[in-house]
Formats: C-alpha cells, sequence, structure tokens
C-alpha cells in the first residue's frame, strides 16, 4: 500500500478552507481513507470554528521543543501546529487534510512523501464580507488578515485548485471531487468477463481506495488515466477475485479504453447529468424544446443516464412529441450523425417506410435518376424481418458496405449509389437509443419521422421523396394515418430547409413477383431491360417515384417528369446506370441467381385470387433461406385477381438446400398466404 497523501488545504482567510474541510469531512471520513488533521493552535478552544486543540503559548512551545510538530508556523499573532504523528496516518495509506498556510508549503514538501497543495479560491470582494460574517474577529483583525501577503507556492509542487465562489455545497462537491480525483487510485485488471454494450467497471467488495458498496446503484463512474477515459457501472466481486486496491473492467470495456493493465486510473463519480430536470419533465408528458433536447440527448450520449431513465425519456417520447418537437428532435438527432456535405445543388433521395415485399423500386428509381444526371447518393437499409432489404438485394450484384468516401467516390462515377446504410449516418445515438427502442418496440410514426429525416439530413440530401404504403399488414394501417404521417414528412421537412414529399401508398400487397434478393432483382431487371415478363406494378411504382424526383429538376418540371422517366427507361439508359453503379461499387464477378432447388405450390381449389399475404409470403421466402441465401425466396405466379383452378401454380419456392426447401413446403401446408374467393384453400404439393 503506498503512502497516503498530505493534502494542504490553503488560502486566504474567508476563502473558506474550514467549510470545506468540513464538509469533506462529513463526506469522506466514514470511508476511513481520509485523516483530517486537529490543528494545535495558541486559540481559546471556544473561539469557534474548526475544533482545533487549545493549547497556550507555553504548552504549544513544549510540544514544538520536543519534535511533536510535523509542522508549525505564526500567523494572525497566533502560533499553529500540526502533530508529526500524521507521518504514521500516510505510512498507514490513509490520507491526511490539513488546514495550513501557504507560506509553509515549501518546508513542508520536504517532509511528506506526497504532498498535494490544495488552493481554495474566492473572489476578494467576498472575503471581508465572509470574515465579517463569521464574526470571530475584529473589523482591525479582519483588515490585516485581508493585507497579509504570501510568498507564491513553490515550483515543482503538485498543487490543485477549487473555486468556492458559489455556493458553501458547491464548495464542498468541487473539494470532494479534487480529492477523489488525486485519491481514487486504482491499478487496471481486464476482468475475463463479457458485458457487451455495457461498460462495466468492477470493485472488490473490500476495496481500500474507495467504498466500493457506495459506488452500486444507477449512477456511473469516470475511470481517467494517461489521457484516455471510459464512462461505467460498477460492480463489486468478492475480494478474493480482485486486489483490493485494483479496478476490473470486462474484455469490452477494457479494450475501449486502451490502456495496458497496471495503468493506474483514477475513479471519480460521474457527474449528476445537468439536463435530469428537462428529462423528468419528458417522462411527466411536457414538451421539450430544441436547447432542451439538446442537452438530454447530450446526456444520455455521454452515458450520464443509467438505462432506466434513458428508456422512461425514450417510452414518454416515442407517445408523445408535437409537431415543434418532431423539428427539434429531428435537428439534434442529426447533429450527433457525421454530417456529408454535396457539391451540388441538388442531392435528391428516396425513402420507403418498408414492410411490403418486392417493392424493389430504389434499384430501378436510382438508375433513372443517375443516367438523367441528378446526385442520388442513397444508402439502404438490409432486411430485419423481410425476405430482402434494398442492400440485400443490391449486394447480388456488387459490394454494398461503402464507406462514405466510396459513397463519395461511387457517385462522382455514377451519379448514384445504392449502398448499404450500416455506419454510414449511424452515430452513437443511435447505438444508445436502437439498444432500448428496439427491445420495447418502441417505434411510433412520429418517432420514426425524426429518425428517418434525421438521417437524410446527416447524409445531406435537399429533396426527398417518401414512399408510405399502407394498409392492414402494412407499418402504417390506414390511409388517415399515413396522410397524417405524410403531413409531418412535409412539415418538418420545410422546416429542416429540405423539400419533402411523402406519398401514401397501396400497401395491401406484394409489389412485383421475386421475394427474396436475387428474384427481386431478376424483377428489377426484367423492368430495366423492358422485358415482356417485367412485372406492371413494380414498373408503375418505380416510373411514379421517379417522375416525382425528376418533377424537381427545373429543366424538367412536373409537366415533362413522366416523359423523362419513360424515355430513361425505354431507352436503356436506366439499365446503363445500374451497370455503372455496381462497377463504381465493386461488382462481383458473377451476380447471385435465383436458387435452383425449386417447388411449385398449387392451387388446391377454382376461385379468384382476394388476398395475398405479404406477411406470409415473406416468412415462407425466410424459411427458404431468405435473405441470407441471395438466392432463396419466392416466385410468386399468380396475381391477385387471377382467377385459379386446381392444379394451377400460386407460386415458386427457391432454395438452395432441401432442408430450407422442405422447410418452408412444410409451412405451406399450413398457410400459403393465398385466399381464394373470401377463403382459405389448402393447396396441393
Ligand atoms: N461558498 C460560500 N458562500 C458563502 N459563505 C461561505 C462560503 N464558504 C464559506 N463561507 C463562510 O465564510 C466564512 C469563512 O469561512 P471559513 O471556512 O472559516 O474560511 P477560512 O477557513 O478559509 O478562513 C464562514 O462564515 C463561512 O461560513
Ligand atoms: O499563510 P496563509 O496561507 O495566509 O495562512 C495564514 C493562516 O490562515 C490559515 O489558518 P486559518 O484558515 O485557520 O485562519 P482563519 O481560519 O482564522 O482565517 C492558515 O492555516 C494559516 O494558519
Amino acid at each position: 500500500m503506498g503512502s497516503g497523501i498530505f493534502f494542504f488545504v490553503v488560502g486566504p482567510s474567508g476563502s473558506g478552507k474550514d467549510t470545506l474541510i468540513e464538509g469533506a469531512k462529513a463526506a469522506l471520513g466514514p470511508t476511513g481513507r481520509y485523516v483530517f488533521a486537529r490543528r494545535s493552535i495558541t486559540r481559546p478552544a471556544d473561539a469557534g470554528g474548526e475544533a482545533h486543540e487549545a493549547l497556550s503559548v507555553d504548552q504549544f512551545a513544549a510540544v514544538r521543543d520536543a519534535g511533536g510538530f510535523l509542522v508549525h508556523w505564526q500567523a494572525h499573532g497566533l502560533s499553529y501546529g500540526l502533530r508529526a504523528s500524521l507521518l504514521d496516518d500516510m505510512k498507514a495509506g490513509r490520507h491526511v487534510i490539513a488546514n495550513g498556510s501557504r507560506a509553509m508549503v515549501a518546508d513542508l514538501a520536504t517532509r511528506v512523501p506526497h504532498l498535494v497543495v490544495v488552493e481554495v479560491t474566492a473572489p476578494e470582494a467576498v472575503l471581508a464580507e465572509r470574515l465579517a460574517g463569521r464574526g470571530r474577529e475584529g473589523a482591525e483583525n479582519i483588515a490585516a488578515r485581508l493585507e497579509r501577503k504570501v510568498p507564491p507556492l513553490p515550483a515543482g509542487v503538485s498543487s490543485i485548485s477549487v473555486a468556492n465562489d458559489s455556493t458553501p455545497r458547491a464548495g464542498i462537491e468541487r473539494f470532494v471531487a479534487a480529492l477523489e480525483a488525486q485519491t481514487a487510485r486504482l491499478r487496471l485488471v481486464r476482468m475475463p468477463i463479457e458485458t457487451g454494450r455495457r461498460n462495466v467497471a468492477f470493485l472488490a467488495r473490500g476495496c481500500t481506495v474507495v467504498a466500493a458498496p457506495d459506488y452500486l446503484g444507477p449512477g456511473r463512474v469516470d475511470l481517467a488515466g494517461e489521457g484516455k477515459s471510459i464512462r461505467a457501472e460498477i460492480a463489486l466481486v468478492a475480494d478474493s477475485l480482485l486486489p483490493a486496491d485494483a479496478v476490473g473492467l470486462s474484455q469490452e470495456s477494457f479494450d475501449a479504453l486502451g490502456l495496458p493493465e497496471g495503468a493506474e486510473l483514477v475513479l471519480t463519480r460521474t457527474p449528476v447529468p445537468e439536463s435530469r430536470a428537462a428529462l423528468r419533465r419528458k417522462i411527466r408528458g411536457e414538451a421539450l424544446d430544441e436547447p432542451a433536447y439538446r442537452q438530454v440527448v447530450g446526456d444520455i450520449v455521454e452515458g450520464r443516464y443509467p438505462d432506466s431513465e434513458v428508456a422512461g425519456f425514450l417510452v414518454a417520447a416515442d407517445r408523445g412529441l408535437s409537431d415543434d418537437e418532431v423539428l427539434a428532435l429531428t435537428k439534434v438527432r442529426a447533429s450527433f450523425a457525421n454530417r456529408i456535405v454535396w457539391d451540388e445543388p441538388m442531392v435528391v433521395d428516396k425513402h420507403s417506410m418498408g414492410g411490403i415485399p418486392g417493392s424493389r423500386i430504389t434499384m430501378i428509381v436510382v438508375p433513372i435518376i443517375a443516367a438523367h444526371g441528378l446526385a442520388i447518393p442513397k444508402t439502404s437499409s438490409r432486411a430485419i424481418t423481410s425476405a430482402a432489404g434494398t442492400a440485400d438485394a443490391m449486394e447480388t450484384l456488387a459490394r454494398v458496405d461503402l464507406d462514405a468516401a466510396e459513397v463519395r467516390r461511387t457517385v462522382e462515377k455514377a451519379r448514384g449509389c445504392i449502398a448499404w446504410n450500416g455506419r454510414l449516418s449511424h452515430s452513437a445515438l443511435d447505438d444508445v437509443m436502437n439498444a432500448i427502442t428496439r427491445p420495447l418496440g418502441l417505434d411510433s410514426n412520429r418517432w420514426s419521422v425524426a429518425s428517418i429525416l434525421s438521417k437524410k439530413l446527416a447524409a445531406g440530401s435537399t429533396h426527398v421523396v417518401i414512399d408510405l404504403p399502407f394498409g392492414a399488414r402494412a407499418r402504417v394501417k390506414g390511409e388517415a394515418e399515413a396522410r397524417e404521417m405524410a403531413r409531418l414528412f412535409e412539415q418538418v421537412g420545410a422546416g429542416l430547409g429540405m423539400t419533402v414529399e411523402a406519398i401514401p401508398t397501396d400497401g395491401s400487397l406484394p409489389i412485383g413477383r421475386g421475394i427474396g434478393p436475387a428474384l427481386e432483382v431478376r424483377d428489377v431487371l426484367w423492368v430495366l431491360e423492358g422485358h415482356p415478363e417485367a412485372p406492371p406494378d413494380l414498373r408503375e411504382k418505380a416510373l411514379f417515384f421517379a417522375s416525382r424526383i425528376l418533377a424537381w429538376d427545373p429543366a424538367v418540371g412536373p409537366a415533362n417528369a413522366r416523359a423523362r422517366a419513360e424515355q430513361l427507361l425505354a431507352s436503356g439508359a436506366a439499365r446503363a446506370a445500374l451497370e455503372r453503379i455496381a462497377e463504381a461499387q465493386g461488382r462481383w464477378g458473377e451476380p447471385v441467381r435465383p436458387a435452383r432447388l425449386t417447388r411449385t405450390i398449387l392451387a388446391g381449389g377454382t376461385g379468384r385470387v382476394t388476398d395475398i399475404d405479404g406477411f406470409a409470403i415473406a416468412g415462407i421466402a425466410r424459411l427458404a433461406g431468405a435473405p441470407l441465401d441471395k438466392g432463396a425466396g419466392i416466385d410468386l405466379k399468380a396475381q391477385s385477381g387471377d382467377l385459379v383452378r386446381p392444379g394451377d401454380p400460386l407460386f415458386v419456392i427457391h432454395a438452395s438446400s432441401a432442408a430450407d426447401l422442405d422447410a418452408a413446403v412444410q409451412h405451406v401446408a399450413a398457410f400459403t398466404g393465398f385466399t381464394l374467393d373470401g377463403e382459405e384453400r389448402i393447396v396441393a404439393r
């Protein structure tokens, strides 16, 4: 155990040394790690203030001459002394806190192994007032004290300054934090424990550096050393698992900190988040303004809140956001992402609220727009619950895991890209929020508007068209709900200085015939190549959205947009643009094609197809292996409205393994997703 630190607390009379020391004694005395020196003073015991050892002049001299003082001095017509026994306390590893004279620092530095001078400061203007308020000295004595001049601190002495210019409480907190920052030094140990996203620091229950049980609970601590720091929650371990002067970090936390084992870390409590009042107002259902959101989100990103309080905030925000709050939250969220700046008059983008199988219009719209010449740096997601995301589909042709520089280079070469959003417009804030909102299913429409537009803002988009499918199985159920969400998208977009057009669309049925990455790309290429089997619904929806974007180009305008989109498609210019994009992103040698193992599912009766359940179809496609198996999926043979008879094909399942094919076929026996004439027909194999 190293020597304890000698804290020599100095500062002009009235700066508040005694006040801060008394406060620290109340906070830290019970830890047993500190000794608060009792000074020997030739001042009457009942003079008030500190509980000093009152000695007569002769008594003081006797102790001094017998070598009983570690250090002694004269000031204000008094004799002050600190007992030599304090050295024993330091040898035992305890830290000493003593009120001392600035004139004695140099001398003391030669007598104690580890000296830290704590300078308590306060504005000159308040010293006289405080001393008068203390009422211990007369006017003359006070004047003399205020006049007292002392030498500057000698060089080479470690010193810290504590401003006691606010309330006594604040002064005491700063003083305690300053002491803890010096004394709570622990040796770093890497624990063979994994804690995932959470940063966890371990202390032995009998830790001799800090009172470990005091650190349990929702708060966080900061561990700092060698210019690096990490914020973590505390867990305790049995004394047999960790040395009493060590702090253990879980493997992820140890790696995140990046310091070697044995490094000395200072442990301090994470300050109480300044934004807590705002967070609690939101939890009570009040509205917050942009500065308040910036403060709360900033503290959340800094890890100042335990997950329980973050969850409370996110639940409240997900449930109640006014239009102004959605705008405020959008701006704040975007400010935590890396903002991409383009040297373009317009940067266009599209977004779909998703959830409708097929509907891979992005891979048609982006090439049309790129062929026209507008910059369209599209980033897309991978499937979360569906059979394919646009990133999965595009990945059958080329790389999609582009970083920001590669996105920029691709757009320079091909005017567009279809990349995986991955980490591009991701921010530390997303990690924290997604870890809570996803498991809790927090994703209200208003919250989504803020989330989606914040990513578009960060991506540098100036114009965004939004596809808002609604329907019984879509994310947005009713048309009225879709229209309200569309209004909010456009209003918040305008507030961001973006042009946003949000369009409700029919989300009741799958779009196109292929469900699954390679099968959807087959549809896309059929549309781009004008193939006779190109699904008309997919072609139409793609042309519709492409023309909405082209209408924004002053050189085209709304009147000519549709014709321009059709011309770019019919001429093969869009097809060529997709080739250029794939080339620029890193085309695969061979594209992934639909898997070769197939099973055709036939109608089991006669009737008109009145419904195709996209969820069920996507579920069968996933059982067949999509999206990880890019060739797996469903190829729809019958469309809504078709009249089918027993033995007519409804759809074909594609899979790469017999096991996957069987799993999908087994499931079909239960429910195909097809409804004929309003009632489900069990199908033939
Ligand atoms: N932050 C503060 N705000 C207002 N008064 C204070 C503050 N800190 C100390 N005081 C008061 O000022 C006077 C001087 O404080 P004290 O701790 O005795 O100073 P010192 O020991 O440095 O001479 C006391 O009456 C104390 O209660
Ligand atoms: O040399 P300086 O740094 O000016 O210090 C002069 C004296 O004031 C301080 O005592 P104390 O704070 O008890 O004096 P006070 O409380 O009576 O102001 C310090 O312990 C010295 O004894």
